[in-house]
């Protein structure tokens, strides 16, 4: 998992630790881990590190203090180094260091783009937490001038952000304005949302968090990145004393005459993920496919420990949408996914998940009186998972290339290690069955502590992407491939193993 905090914390806890320093500890702590992802970055895009040129663009504040500390290393390992800064003032302890090791400073000025494509290694350290807005002229046209040039080490320089990318938003990872997007992003202390957080985090690279010993002082999580390890420590695997009804009863409600696949996805997910019983409540035509592809499968009404309600609905559709809201009065955790969306109560509670795209959730948000359109939420995504959650009281999940999940506890929870070829239609029905039985695993955990089933949601998204990961191998992959991947890539999420053997 990576943590991460806002600035106003991350402040709080410098000042901490600050207090029992001695002057620029922290500073040169910071520089001399950048220093090293930087000589890491040149031997990777150049072979080598003597005599290798680095351009380090710099800003008035401590992030061009970092960047000017780290070149005066990066200069005494024999790296040509020149700073240009980009504002009237320069650190001045970080220009002495590097001045003194050998390197150059300067103003950025008319050939300060030509500067910055000719050199092996750029460092950005205009702003960091300081940072406002996006990048501004002059340096407002280099990010395009870089992507024209090619790629790290064939026609651009490889390039390290200090903190964070200039031009990001460090609390929200909003982007507004032009971005110097990084190859490589060494941040101090914690991650910082806008690293974590779409659209933002596209621009990171590689993300490197730098032990600089704040922990101590930094209170919970703004957001965090939900890794595989996490989840094969969390999910819950049957015991000698479970049966069938222990390990969880999903009920679906998917599908209809129309669209029966989505009813064979959803189910498919959920049998994959280890349901002990799923129940499909649907006409008879999906019935009838669903029980040949999956006899194991139970069809009609009874009880259940969650549901999985609206994958391939039309809100049209009068007897599913009777049994989507009997389902949703029923009091059972619940996924409400894209048709059951319409049919949800004006307030619910966190046992209820959201599992909208952009275009759903601009029209949940606009039915109750937020005229949002899709491209806004695409633009701010947390922000309006947010609203969502707070306008309905239920957990919502965000589905996108970084999928968002907002709950009841505050903290904004991502899975980002998705493939692209993910986004393929059915793959949403297929999430909604993994999630359908992750809920019904732990449903009396969930109704104990509702701020939980934002955890599971985001635990399901991880291994939703994991399994596309393994079904795909970098290549196009089909929903239907995701969930019968599901079972390998549970059994090979780092440390499935040892947690199994914890159990013991
Ligand atoms: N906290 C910690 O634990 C540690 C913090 N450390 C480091 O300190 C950094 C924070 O330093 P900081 O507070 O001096 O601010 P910083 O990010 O340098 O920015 C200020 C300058 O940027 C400018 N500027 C702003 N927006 C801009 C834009 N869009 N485009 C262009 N320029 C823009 C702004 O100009 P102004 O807005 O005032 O005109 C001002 O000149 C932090 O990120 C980390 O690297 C580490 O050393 C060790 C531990
Ligand atoms: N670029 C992408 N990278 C990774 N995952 C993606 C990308 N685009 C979409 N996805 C994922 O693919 C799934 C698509 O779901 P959805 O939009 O509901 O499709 P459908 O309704 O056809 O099932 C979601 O889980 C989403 O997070
Ligand atoms: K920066």
């Amino acid at each position: 998992m990576i943590v991460s905090h806002c600035a106003a914390d991350v402040r709080a806890a410098e000042a901490a630790v600050l207090a029992a320093l001695p002057d620029g500890a922290l500073m040169d702590r910071a520089a001399a881990a950048l220093a090293t992802a930087c000589t890491q970055e040149l031997r990777r895009s150049t072979g080598g590190v003597y005599g290798r040129s680095a351009v380090l663009l710099t800003g008035a504040g401590d992030n061009g203090g970092d960047a000017l500390l780290a070149g005066a290393l990066l200069a005494r390992r024999g790296v040509r180094v020149l700073a240009l800064t980009t504002a009237e003032r320069a650190h001045a302890r970080g220009t002495a260091a590097l001045l003194a090791a050998g390197g150059g400073v300067r103003p950025y000025g008319r050939d300060g783009a030509e500067h910055c494509l000719a050199a092996d290694l750029l460092v950005d350290g205009i702003a960091g937490l300081g940072g406002r807005g996006g990048l501004r002229a002059p340096l407002d046209v280099l990010p395009a001038r870089l992507a024209a040039a090619g790629r790290a080490g064939r026609g651009r320089p490889v390039v390290v952000a200090v903190d964070l990318p200039s031009g990001v938003d460090a609390d929200t990872g909003a982007v507004d304005g032009p971005v110097l997007p990084a190859d490589r992003t060494v941040t101090f202390g914690t991650a910082k949302p806008g690293l974590l957080l779409p659209p933002a985090c596209t621009r990171t690279g590689r993300l490197d968090v730098v032990d600089i010993g704040l922990g101590a002082h930094l209170p919970a999580p703004a957001a965090v990145r939900v890794e595989e390890a996490d989840v094969a420590l969390r999910w819950r695997r049957p015991t000698a004393g479970d049966d069938k009804y222990s390990r969880g009863v999903v009920g679906v409600v998917a599908g209809g005459a129309d669209y029966t696949g989505a009813a064979l996805l959803a189910v498919e997910g959920a049998v994959r993920a280890g349901a002990g019983m799923v129940r499909y409540l649907g006409p008879q035509h999906p019935t009838e496919l669903v029980r040949q592809r999956r006899p194991e499968v139970v069809p009609g009404p009874g009880r259940v420990q969650a549901w999985v309600l609206g994958p391939g609905v039309d809100p049209d559709d009068a007897e599913q949408g009777r049994r989507v809201r009997e389902a949703l009065e029923s009091g059972e955790p619940a996924v409400v996914d894209a048709g059951a969306l319409p049919a949800l109560p004006r307030r619910s509670d966190p046992t209820r998940v959201l599992t909208p795209h952009a275009g759903e959730l601009a029209r949940l948000l606009s039915a109750r009186g937020r005229e949002v359109e899709r491209a806004a939420v695409e633009a701010d995504p947390v922000g309006h998972a947010r609203a969502a959650a707070e306008l309905t009281g239920a957990t919502v999940l965000l589905k996108g290339a970084t999928t968002v999940v907002v709950g009841c506890d505050g903290v904004v929870r991502t899975a980002a290690s998705a493939p692209a070829w993910l986004g393929t239609a059915g793959a949403g029905d297929v999430l909604a069955g993994i999630l359908g039985a992750v809920l019904a695993a732990r449903a009396e955990d969930v109704q104990a502590e509702p701020e939980l089933a934002a955890t599971l949601a985001a635990d399901a998204a991880v291994v939703h992407g994991w399994a596309a990961s393994l079904a795909s191998a970098s290549g196009p992959v089909a929903a239907l491939d995701v969930a019968e991947a599901v079972p390998a890539a549970l059994t090979s999420l780092p440390g499935w193993h040892e947690a199994d053997a914890a159990a013991w």
